[in-house]
């Protein structure tokens, strides 16, 4: 019972409870905040600050730098940016917040968009991000789990028929064009139209967000990169997927080396030369830019920065692979190359092994490093049993992509391919409990080329010569099934060189050479692994257990499959061993696992002839120095007499 008028005697009520010192409720709002920024965790590799700067400076000189990132090149001045969220209110905020003003006030207002401000998310948390998504983009929702669900419109997988590069003087010379290339070209003049059509999209929206991280674990071959997009689904993913720099490194960021102009929402048109639809995803070495326009699938961003370290690394003697990493107890390097669905994420997060990454890495003369800072799994048909360690990153600070989850407890349902087959989750590497962080190691032991053969002749594992590895690299095959309609369908051959010609800027053998070099001189083996199909083909026969598989993996890592016994194929001559820890002999060689045998003969020439086919293209050029090892490679294939 209040005793007294006293305002102060309300403690006394209620026990010694100490009450909050404010006079207003904004006031004991602002308290709950205080400045922080977040960063990937970095092991042992922590480069410092160089810079002695003020922190007003600081943050004049980022939005100074964001500015001109945002400048339209026709109209010659960057727009008015200022740090934070339009809605917030004007000077409420945390108790550090900078007020906000203008830091950069164009002379001459030339237009109706030289007077606006473009508000500027910048480098914003997993939470932060959370919050933009849930309030203004329409489809975003918590999982039962924690993660951010959301839905990337009309295109739910990359666009590789879309993507456009700029062939200058330079470039005409350098890339790889023509038949099988992945590099579509577009003049310097188109690359502006498209340029300047993002830029003007996103200085109309009332904010923006731009995130500036790090490629590359390996220090010296670090690029820093600047997102600049429309969602916050595409700031978080990006978030994840590449590495996070500490405060310090962010203080000292400058000029990134590389922007993106993520404007997904908008599309491009086809009165624009060389566009094709409304979708475009244009590549600008000289300017070290890239511009999206008519697509959200966050996988271009990450696979579009990879093209670019396909460019950059090559030139500094460092191979850029399409694999997965790991590293065993012992410091045995594995690396896994294979096609999109053939098994990289799935089998380099191993538990009983160190992950270095799970999609994009360097080869360089001091060992392998991760380009990212995260993994983007497929979660179609997910399970906790099989996957335990993707299952379990599936938390808050996830991006998962067009899943499906029932409406009230919110739990996402990995079955449902209502939205796409291509359901994804975007995490950062540190939620892999057992990551090697920094993600870098020593030189690859094994090179494990995953092939999904939905034709089902394939043999589970087979252990390659040199020149066997380069054949089967430079084919880069897989077949997966056709669609997702019920009924048989036939399974479809894909071959892409290097296990990722949809991302290569040079000529194959140029990457070919490389892998053969580095092989050789550290002496690793190459591995042909089918995680696709046995007992028959697509319809027939059903995909190889992933516990199998694992056992072979299991027997590459631990050196038992070196020394097995083995027996040839034939037609593609492969080294069969005929007994593997774990799994069942039979179906070693695939012939045991077909009752019609004469199918299968039919099957394994006419995929032979497939491989033959597609070699055509190659066997006018020479790989490495010398033309003995181009003769090596050309009789390594199927032999068909
Ligand atoms: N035997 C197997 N080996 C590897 N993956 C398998 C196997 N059987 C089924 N899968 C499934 O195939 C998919 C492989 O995809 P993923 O690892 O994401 O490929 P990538 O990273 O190469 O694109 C996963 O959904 C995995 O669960
Ligand atoms: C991100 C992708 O890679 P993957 O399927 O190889 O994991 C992709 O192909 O869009
Ligand atoms: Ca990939
Ligand atoms: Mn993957």
């Amino acid at each position: 019972m209040p005793t007294s008028g006293h305002v102060g005697n309300h403690d006394d009520e209620e026990g010694d409870h100490p009450t909050v010192r404010v006079q207003t409720i904004d006031e004991l709002h602002s308290l709950q905040r205080k400045r922080s920024a977040p960063s990937t965790p970095r092991g042992n590799a922590q480069p410092a600050s160089s810079l002695n700067l003020s922190e007003e400076e600081r943050s004049k000189m980022q939005l100074e730098s964001i500015s001109a990132s945002l400048a339209s090149l026709t109209r010659g001045s960057g727009p008015k940016v200022v740090r934070g969220d339009p809605a917030a209110r004007r000077f409420e905020g945390s108790r550090h917040a900078h007020a906000q003003r203008p830091a950069v006030t164009p002379t001459i207002a030339v237009s109706d968009s030289a007077l606006k401000f473009t508000h500027v998310l910048y480098n914003l948390s997993p939470a932060e991000l959370y919050e933009q998504a849930i309030k203004y983009e329409k489809g975003s929702f918590i999982t039962s789990t924690g993660a951010l669900a959301t839905l990337s419109g009309a295109k739910t997988g990359r666009c590789p028929r879309d993507k456009r590069v700029v062939k200058d003087e330079l470039t005409e010379s350098e890339l790889w064009w023509g038949k099988g290339s992945p590099n579509i070209e577009m003049d310097e003049h188109s690359f502006m139209v498209n340029r300047e059509r993002a830029v003007d999209y996103l200085n109309s929206l009332d904010k923006v967000f731009v995130n500036d991280q790090f490629l590359n674990w390996d220090l010296e071959n670090r690029i820093k990169v600047r997102i600049v997009s429309a969602r916050a689904y595409h700031s978080l993913f990006m978030h994840n997927m590449c590495i996070r720099p500490t405060p310090e490194e962010l203080e000292d960021f400058g000029t990134p080396d590389f922007t993106i102009y993520n404007a997904g929402q908008f599309p491009c048109n086809r009165y624009t030369h060389y566009m094709t639809s409304s979708t475009s995803i244009d590549l600008n070495l000289a300017r070290k830019e890239m511009v999206i326009l008519g697509t959200q699938y966050a996988g271009e961003m990450k696979k579009g920065l990879f093209s670019v370290m396909h460019y950059l690394m090559p030139k500094r003697q460092i191979l850029s692979l399409h694999s997965g990493c790991n590293m065993g107890k012992a410091g045995d390097v594995a690396l896994f190359f294979g096609l999109s669905g053939t098994g990289k994420t799935t089998l380099s997060t191993d538990h009983n092994r160190y992950l270095i990454g799970d999609d994009e890495h360097c080869w360089s003369e001091t060992g392998v490093s991760n380009i990212e800072g995260g993994c983007y799994a497929k979660c179609i048909d997910l399970s906790r049993e099989n996957e335990p360690d993707i299952w379990n990153a599936i938390k808050f600070g996830t991006v998962v992509e067009n899943v499906v989850f029932d409406e009230h407890f919110r739990e996402v349902d990995y079955a449902d391919r209502s939205v796409t087959e291509n359901t994804r989750a975007a995490y950062p590497i540190e939620y892999i409990p057992n990551v090697k962080l920094p993600c870098v190691g020593p030189h690859p032991k094994n090179v494990i080329l995953l092939a999904c053969d939905a034709f089902g002749v394939l043999p589970p594992v087979s252990k390659l010569s040199l020149s066997q590895t380069m054949y089967h690299f430079i084919s880069g095959y897989t077949a997966l099934v056709a669609g997702t309609e019920e009924g048989i369908k036939e399974p479809q051959a894909t071959f892409s060189a290097c296990f990722g010609a949809a991302f290569i800027m040079l000529h194959p053998t140029k990457y070919a050479a490389m892998l053969s070099e580095k092989m050789q001189n550290n002496g690793a083996t190459g591995w042909l692994v089918n995680t696709g199909w046995s007992g028959g083909s697509y319809g027939t026969g059903s995909r190889i257990k992933l516990s199998y598989t694992r056992k072979i993996i299991d027997a590459i890592h631990s050196g038992d499959l070196l020394n097995a016994e083995y027996k040839k194929t034939e037609i593609f001559g492969l080294e069969i061993p005929t007994e593997v820890d774990g799994v069942n002999s039979e179906i070693l060689d695939p012939e045991n696992t077909w009752s019609d045998k004469q199918a299968y003969k039919e099957t394994l020439l006419k995929l032979a002839g497939l491989f033959k086919n597609n070699f055509e293209t190659f066997t006018d050029y020479q790989i490495g120095d010398s033309n003995n090892l181009t003769q090596e490679i050309l009789a390594a294939g199927p032999i068909i007499d």
